[in-house]
This record gives structure tokens, sequence and C-alpha cells, in this order.
């Protein structure tokens, strides 16, 4: 389902996001700071370009605060400021001094667009630099200045890589912190606050294509006789067992989670009452027919199932976990080891 991928991007956007707001400041004021300096210096396209760049930044700006496309806002920023700079580079009468922003490019590129497309924009507009830069000062080719072409391009080059390697490193490091923000410690399975994400992009998908939604919600039987008897050591690996099955026993589409204590629920997209009971039946039979066994134990299980359908039990996850539980409450009291999908009582 991609859940992961999809909270790793959320948590990047923040970031994303933040850091082109400030820099689409930063691009307002120096535009209006350069439009001055240039008028001044009598570089009246530059300073008309720069005064036209302050304008639209402050415009993006809006744009970029709401918009759920940042990536390609980012880039409808950054290409053409990145080209904006080229020219500055270009025209005849700028100050040589214009050539330190390169060592920028890489930096903001790789922390606006990622890893890749963020190399392969700062590889694109550097390369350009540096070839404006040789055809503004031929003598370093034609007299053989190699020592000075050689600083130029080593010192792009770290800055290139320190940029790529930073961006690797976080990342990762952000994709591990969302595992773990996603993931229930002890079964490896989703918690719920990566359910929730689910369940919300489920039932965009249901409403948009009016697909079907349902909702189990399982809990072991008599749980707690397993800790008492067995231990608590045991208890864990029976939950990690469970995990198992259920993990085995359902489509990659569809998602469990452990919501806590010996409570599962499971998410099973483009799947009807009819079906979703039939599924929640052989989870039960799986359960019952599959006890935890090691070198010293075997635990006999079973569970109860309460079942929601989306639109017929609620809209919200809130809703349907409600009455997934109150079917759950009614399978324990009608003797547990079923599964419980019909009118809740009250
Ligand atoms: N080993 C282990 N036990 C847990 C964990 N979380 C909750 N429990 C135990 O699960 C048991 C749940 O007990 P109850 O809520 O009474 O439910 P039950 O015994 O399954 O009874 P019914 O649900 O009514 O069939 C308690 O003993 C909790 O301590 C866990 O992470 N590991």
């Amino acid at each position: 389902m991609g859940t992961n991928e999809t909270l790793e991007v959320q948590g990047a956007q923040g970031q994303r996001r933040a850091l082109l707001k400030a820099l689409l400041i930063i691009t307002g004021v120096s535009g209006a700071l350069f439009f001055v300096i240039n008028t001044q210096r009598g570089l009246h396209l530059l300073a008309t370009i720069e005064l036209v760049t302050g304008a639209a930044s402050m415009m993006l700006y809006v744009v970029v605060s709401r918009t759920r496309n940042l990536r390609v806002w980012t880039l409808v920023y950054l290409i053409p400021f990145l080209t904006i700079m080229m020219v500055a580079m270009y025209l005849p009468g700028t100050s040589p001094t214009v050539f330190l922003w390169v060592y920028i490019i890489p930096v903001i590129s790789h922390l606006l667009l990622g890893l890749r497309l963020g190399f392969a924009v700062a590889v694109f507009f550097m390369l350009t630099a540096f070839a404006i830069f040789v055809i503004k000062h031929p003598r370093l080719l034609y007299e053989f200045h190699f020592a000075s072409l050689a600083n130029i391009l080593i010192s792009c080059a770290v800055a290139l890589a320190f940029a790529y390697v930073y961006e690797r490193g976080s990342e990762k490091a952000r994709a591990g912190l969302m595992v773990i923000a996603s993931t229930d410690p002890l079964t490896r399975l989703a918690n719920l606050y990566r359910f929730r994400e689910s369940f919300q992009q489920e039932r965009h998908r249901a409403q948009r294509y009016d697909a079907d939604l349902t909702l189990l919600v399982l809990d072991l039987d008599y749980f707690k006789k397993v800790n008492d008897t067995h231990g608590h050591a045991v208890g864990d690996q029976v939950l990690i067992h469970v995990a198992n099955i259920l993990r085995r026993r359902l489509r990659a589409s569809d998602l469990v989670c452990r919501v806590g204590g010996e409570e599962f629920t499971v998410l099973l997209p483009d799947t009807g009452l009819e079906e979703a009971i039939k599924v929640a039946d052989s989870l039960r039979r799986l359960i019952r027919d599959t006890p935890y066994r090691d070198q010293a134990v075997t635990v006999s299980l079973s569970c109860s199932i309460g079942v929601a359908l989306w639109g017929r039990d609620g809209d919200t996850l809130e809703q349907l976990m409600e009455t997934g539980d109150k079917r759950l409450y009614q399978a324990k009291q009608a003797g547990r080891d079923r599964v419980e999908s019909g009118p809740v009582a009250g």
C-alpha cells in the first residue's frame, strides 16, 4: 500500500515547504534590493528581471503555502531562479562574484527536490555555470591555467558531494523514523497512526470509485489466561504468531494493525460485507486451527471478530471502530470464537 512511503513523503514535504517559503521570502526581498542596485549601475534589463522575480516570488509564496503539488511548484520556482542566475553570470558587466552563487545550487536543489531530482538539477546548472565561466574567461583555457580550473571544478564537486551525501543520510534517517513511528514494535504490524492514514486514503478511493470498504475488529479470546498460565514472554510470542497468521492470510492490499493489547484491526479495501464475513471467518478458523508451539508449550487459541461496513455502519474510522467493537462484544457475549456482522443492539 506504500503507506510508509506516503508518511515519509509527508515528513519530507513539511520540511521542504518551510525551506521553499523561506527561500521565496529571501528571493522577494533580494529581488527588490538588486533591482535598486542594478538600476543604479545602469543594468536595466537585469534590474527588471530582478524586480519581476521578486514579485513572482511573493505570489508563489501564497501558492506554496497551500499546494499539494509541492514538487511541481518547487520546479516552477527553481528552474527560472537558476536560469536567471545563469543569465546574470553571462551578462556583460556583472560582478565576477556572481559565480559564488554556484556553491548554493547543490544545497538548495537537494534540500528542495530530494536526492535524485536534486542531483540532476544541480549537475545541469553547475555544468552550465562552468561553461559560462569558461566562455567569459577563455584565458583560463588558452593560457593553460589548469590549476585555476581544477580549483573551481574540485570545490564545486565537493559542494555537490556534500549536499548529495547529506540528503541521502537525511532521507534514510527520515525513512527509519517513519517506520518506527508507524509500526507496532512487538509484531511489526502497522500501528493505529499508520492505520488512520491508510483508512483516509482508502476512504477517498472508495468514495471516488464507488467501491466497498470493510473493517474487522479482532480480539483474542481469554488471552489473559495465556499470560497467567505461560507467562508474559510466551504471551508476546503468541501475539507475534497471530500477527504472522494475519499477515500471511491477507492480501498485500489489505492492512492489519495492532490496536493495542490482544486487539487487531484489518482494513479490507474493495471488499463488500459478504466477502468480508468470509475473510473474517477464515481468519477465525485459521487462528483456531494454528496453535502456538515452541519447545516447551502448545497454546490453543481462538478469536472473536466484529465486522463493520463503510457507509452502512459509519463514515469515519472512529464510527466504524465503534460499531466493530460493539459487534466484537456481541461475539464475546455469544460464546466467543465467532464472527458478528449483524445489527447492533442498543
Ligand atoms: N503478553 C502480552 N500481554 C498483553 C499485551 N498487551 C495486553 N496484554 C494482556 O492481554 C490481556 C487481555 O485481557 P482481557 O482484556 O481480560 O481479555 P481476555 O483475557 O482476552 O478476555 P476476552 O477478550 O474477554 O476473551 C491482559 O492480561 C493484558 O495484560 C502484550 O503486549 N503482551
